[in-house]
């Protein structure tokens, strides 16, 4: 290291002893057993179930509590105290109802606090004292600091705890001690997240995960297609712009473009009310148990028409400017034949039903109306000026990517598109050639481009974060085409179909595994890929650990509208010093449901690796970078304070 630099550092370090005390902390910290990451994806706007999942830490709340108290609770109690630990404010509401008197209601909290603390001290063995000081609750780290290491064995010792527990009861702070205490022990569980893709789209709430990962204590993302899709839009893709409205119309969802991020709809609407009627095919989707009024409904089939037809022609331009996509057999508004009402797809001739082709000139097919060109400008200049979907999308910018190495694994949404045989398919782009790691490079270095110049709405960084969400060689879709259109006008199933990248059967297979992590530089005997994307259909006995353990797929099925099909509300992972566990999740109905009932039914767990040794932050992505903080101080002291 050169000496100007250790001259800088210096003055951070300008005694020999904090030099010491800082490589004596490091290599303290590298010898402790890694921390606990937490592997989530498909998330799909339920904001409600994953709530639920980072507050037990995917079972491992509930696993604290029953190894710690194994001898004290009942199953019962054992439940009781994780719901406390997961919902605190509501939980202690409903306890506190429940007693009669205060003298009952005081015994009660303190007893709490004293298992609380047990518990925090038990979760957070694997911590520093400055770690763990930095989840507390901040109004009461030094009461709970005394707590924690108070030495139970002298009686003088005890008055003195006991002394304070009763403080915090008679001055009216035991409800939110414990509170606090319950927030720390969950984020003590959890010592990172990943959130493998698909935050966006069919459920209600993605604004509301959004602004729960924002305040989540450490979390990266691995980009799905429906993140890209609303990144494309903001980064000034009209075509991307139009399918995130057609889906949130087409999921009952139009709140989170109107109220959430304050997007005006109605010019668009004056369009659909004056140029469609309603149509069996685009009503909405609700899983909502109050129904939609017909009007309502009504309305928003149109919407959902009018911004289907929309998209149907913004398609065309892109598909024409950018041959090397390859979609020529997607320009389908060229290959309707209006008169007869039939269109022509890869060689079958199909019929149309429920078509809504008011705007459409069957001469120039992707002509818009001028005011369908009035409306997606509209709509763009909205999408573009919301505040709080420049604050979401940043943060998918700045925590996500289109994959992820992470201690020694490959993390990424979709797939590594594959040929049949197995090899990497290419792609060319630019005249140059891609294929594998390089291609998702590339890639992503067009997501950045186009998100860095949002005005630029044509441009082949922008078409490109399109061609992500749709296109046969995009690594989040992993599909040969979308069939959007064929779902609403054809009915012959058959045209329905997305042939699924080869990938998604070649990964059963343990080579192509391995030589998809050696292409990413990652070691294949210790390396997983973990995928979401793609629902496991547990019902069918499909098992998300393939290629004896190499692949782990996750996609948790939170999403609702999957789960008739998955059987299950999905997976999510947790990989702890011991190895990695995969956890099955149950549908999840409510949080009150949770409360009243203590149904938390999660957790058939499965092994899916387990270390021999324990492993630590040493061999972790962490630890490389303390190892290398650790050789800086080491040659800081050589030159300054051993000479
Ligand atoms: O179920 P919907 O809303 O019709 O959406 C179906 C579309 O969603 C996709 O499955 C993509 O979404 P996923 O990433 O959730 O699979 C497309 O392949 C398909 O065309
Ligand atoms: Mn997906």
């Amino acid at each position: 290291m050169d000496t100007k630099m250790l001259d800088l550092l210096a003055q951070r370090y300008d005694s020999e002893e904090k030099v010491v005390t800082e490589i004596i902390k490091l290599e303290a910290i590298l010898n402790l057993p890694k921390g606990t990451e937490h592997f989530v994806s498909d998330l799909h706007g339920e904001y409600q179930a994953f709530q639920h999942v980072l507050r037990n830490g995917s079972g491992n709340v509930k696993e604290k509590i029953k190894v710690l108290f194994e001898e004290e609770f009942t199953e019962d109690e054992i439940t009781e105290f994780a719901t406390l630990v997961y919902y605190p404010e509501e939980k202690i509401q409903l306890i506190k109802n429940s007693f009669n008197n205060k003298t009952e209601l005081n015994h009660w909290y303190a007893e709490t606090i004293e298992r609380m603390i047990r518990l925090i001290s038990f979760a957070s063995f694997k911590y520093t004292r400055s770690k763990l000081r930095k989840a507390l609750p901040s109004q009461f780290v030094y009461i709970i600091e005394e707590l924690l290491y108070k030495t139970e064995e002298l009686t003088n010792k005890k008055d003195y705890y006991s002394k304070i527990v009763e403080q915090i009861i008679t001055l009216g702070q035991a409800d939110k001690l414990i509170t606090g205490l319950a927030y720390t022990t969950q984020r003590l569980v959890v010592d990172h997240l990943h959130v493998v893709g698909d935050i966006y789209d069919r459920g209600p709430e993605p604004d509301k995960i959004m602004d729960a990962l924002i305040n989540y204590h450490s979390v990266d993302i691995q980009w799905g297609n429906h993140d890209v899709l609303w990144m494309g839009a903001f980064a000034g893709s009209k075509v991307c712009l139009a399918n995130i409205i057609r889906i949130c119309a087409r999921y009952d969802n139009l709140d989170i473009i109107e109220d959430v991020y304050g997007i005006n709809l109605r010019p668009l609407l004056n369009l659909a009310e004056k140029y469609y009627d309603t149509n069996p095919k685009f009503m909405p989707k609700s899983d909502s148990d109050e129904p939609l009024p017909e009007h309502e409904k009504n309305q928003i089939s149109k919407i959902q028409q009018a911004i289907a037809i929309i998209q149907f022609k913004l398609e065309i331009p892109i598909i024409k400017r950018r041959p090397n996509f390859n979609m020529s057999e997607r320009l389908l508004l060229e290959k309707v034949d209006y008169e007869k009402k039939e269109i022509t797809i890869h060689g079958e001739t199909y019929p149309l039903e429920n078509t809504c082709f008011a705007t459409v000139d069957p001469e120039e097919p992707d002509r818009l109306l001028e005011e369908e060109q009035k409306v997606i400008d509209k709509l763009l200049f909205s999408v573009q000026h919301s505040e709080k979907l420049a604050r979401h999308m940043n943060f998918l910018m700045k925590k996500g990517n289109l994959y992820l190495k992470y201690n020694g694994n490959l993390l990424i949404h979709g797939c590594i598109p594959l040929e049949e045989n197995g090899t990497m398919e290419t792609m060319e782009i630019e005249n140059k050639t891609y294929a594998g790691r390089e291609l998702l490079d590339v890639f992503e270095r067009y997501v950045r481009k186009a998100y860095a110049n949002p005005h630029e709405t044509d441009d082949l960084a922008t078409d490109m974060v399109w061609y992500l969400w749709t296109g046969e060689y995009s690594s989040l879709f992993g599909k040969r085409e979308m069939t959007t259109f064929e779902r609403y006008f054809i009915t012959d199933k058959k045209a329905h179909e997305e042939r699924k990248n080869p990938y998604y059967y070649l990964r059963e297979d343990e080579d192509t595994c391995r030589q998809i992590l050696k292409d990413f530089d990652l070691n294949p005997d210790q390396g997983h890929i973990i995928n979401g994307h793609t629902p496991i259909k547990e019902r069918s006995g499909e098992n998300p650990v393939k290629a004896n353990g190499k692949m782990i797929v996750i996609d948790g099925g939170f999403s609702k509208a999957y789960q008739s099909d998955t059987g299950i509300a999905g997976y999510t992972l947790l990989y702890n010093s011991y190895g990695m566990q995969l956890v099955a999740h149950k549908h999840f109905h409510s949080k009150e449901d949770v409360l009243l009932n203590g149904t938390d039914v999660l957790s058939v767990k499965r092994i899916v690796d387990k270390e021999l040794v324990r492993k630590k932050v040493m061999e972790t992505n962490v630890g490389t970078e303390l190892l290398q903080e650790v050789a800086i101080l080491n040659s800081l002291m050589e030159y300054r304070y051993m000479k």
